[in-house]
């Protein structure tokens, strides 16, 4: 019988898995690297930076005191280091910016690899989409008609079925866990997404608006922002979305105001967030509402809402960090469910 599977699915039934992370230096990688090192079921192949990264050669533990635990060393994403990625790992986490991504991305689903990439390069289904959110031509429709949104409690069979995930974006990570379950009760009204976000979500590499001095509560993006349409696109409905820059490192609160069809009550909107019942990750509660606090550092969403029965406006607030339920934690739900380990 085993003669009839191929490698790829002669790799998934190996018991541990073995996942390469390429941008291991940067926030998300580094995260995502230490959620791998700790889970029993999964074992880092290596972790990569650029062909010239400065960072290259360098202990992961010498750029993050805090994972002094780890030995790993950061390698350059050389042809042979690619080649080997091939023939040893099971999976790649691509932790780079978009357009890196979608190079790598497509070329390793090619070699066979399951891809589970962190940035937007494959969020959208739609083509059309790319160059205006994020300045490039999709240029591997082929490998986009496989990819599958990594929202993981929203699309577990999917995630299964295919090697390429899109990890879902942090703010509508954020968002999508709190609309979603209300979409039977949304109007044409769009919801109205005010979020905050700590400053990780930027990224590591230095820039201006995220030093120190120059960071201070402020609305970006308004009106033009590249999760709008991610948000939309996989809720279903337009939206509002007005991201802000907070000044604290990590996590994000979105409080999110919406009129609902005329005649829904509590009960219904009790019910319809029931479906987080089973859910170890997410957290709904009445008329009380979460702290970002609460969830830095954890793989948690908490959400907390109230509603005024007479005139239909919900208000649900839902916090997670960026970096782990906005990200790394996100992206390994999606390795998880997609191995089935
Ligand atoms: N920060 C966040 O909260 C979130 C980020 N994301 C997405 O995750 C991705 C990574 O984000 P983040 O961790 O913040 O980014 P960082 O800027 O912190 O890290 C980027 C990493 O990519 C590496 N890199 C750059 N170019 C290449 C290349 N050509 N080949 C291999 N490695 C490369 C960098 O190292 P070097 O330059 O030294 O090679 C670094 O390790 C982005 O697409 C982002 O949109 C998604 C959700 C949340
Ligand atoms: C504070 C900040 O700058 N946040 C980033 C969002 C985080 C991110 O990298 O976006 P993805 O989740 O789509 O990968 C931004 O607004 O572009």
């Amino acid at each position: 019988m085993l003669k009839t599977l191929d490698n790829y699915q002669l790799r998934k039934i190996k018991l541990m898995k073995s996942i390469a992370i390429i941008g291991a230096s940067g926030y998300t990688g580094a995260q995502i690297t230490s959620l791998i090192n700790a889970d029993s079921n999964l074992s880092v192949q290596g972790l990569y930076v650029s062909e010239n990264s400065l960072d290259k050669g360098r202990k992961l533990a010498d750029l993050y005191p805090t994972y002094s635990h780890m030995a790993y060393t950061l390698s350059p994403l050389t042809d042979e280091a690619k080649q080997q990625i091939v023939d040893q790992a099971d999976g790649v986490v691509l932790a780079t910016e978009h357009s890196v991504s979608l190079e790598l991305a497509a070329w390793f689903y090619k070699q066979g690899l399951a891809v589970f990439d962190l940035s937007g390069a494959y969020r959208f289904a739609d083509i059309a989409q790319y160059p205006k959110w994020y300045g490039f031509e999709h240029t591997y429709p082929e490998v986009l008609a496989e990819a599958v949104y990594g929202l993981a409690e929203w699309n577990a069979e999917q995630i299964k079925q295919t090697r390429m995930i899109a990890v879902a974006g942090c703010y509508p990570t954020a968002s999508l866990t709190a609309l979603k379950p209300l979409k039977p009760f949304l109007t044409e009204m769009y919801p109205v997404i005010n979020a905050v976000s700590g400053v990780t979500g930027a990224g590591r590499k230095a820039q201006l608006h995220t030093n120190f001095c120059e960071v201070s509560l402020t609305p970006y993006g308004v009106l033009g922002h590249r999760h709008q349409p991610e948000i939309a696109t996989h809720l279903g409905q337009e939206v509002i979305f007005t991201p802000h820059l907070g000044n604290f490192k990590r996590g994000i609160l979105a409080t999110i105001t919406v009129q609902l069809k005329p005649g829904t009550t509590e009960a219904d909107i009790e019910k319809a967030y029931s479906v987080y019942d089973s859910s170890p990750i997410v957290t709904v509660k009445h008329n009380m509402f979460p702290k970002v606090d609460d969830v830095v550092h954890t793989p948690n969403c908490h959400l907390g809402w109230k509603f005024d029965a007479n005139s239909g406006y919900l208000v649900v607030a839902s916090a997670i960090d960026n970096l782990m339920k906005g990200a790394a934690s996100q992206g390994l739900q999606c390795i998880k469910i997609h191995f089935g380990v």
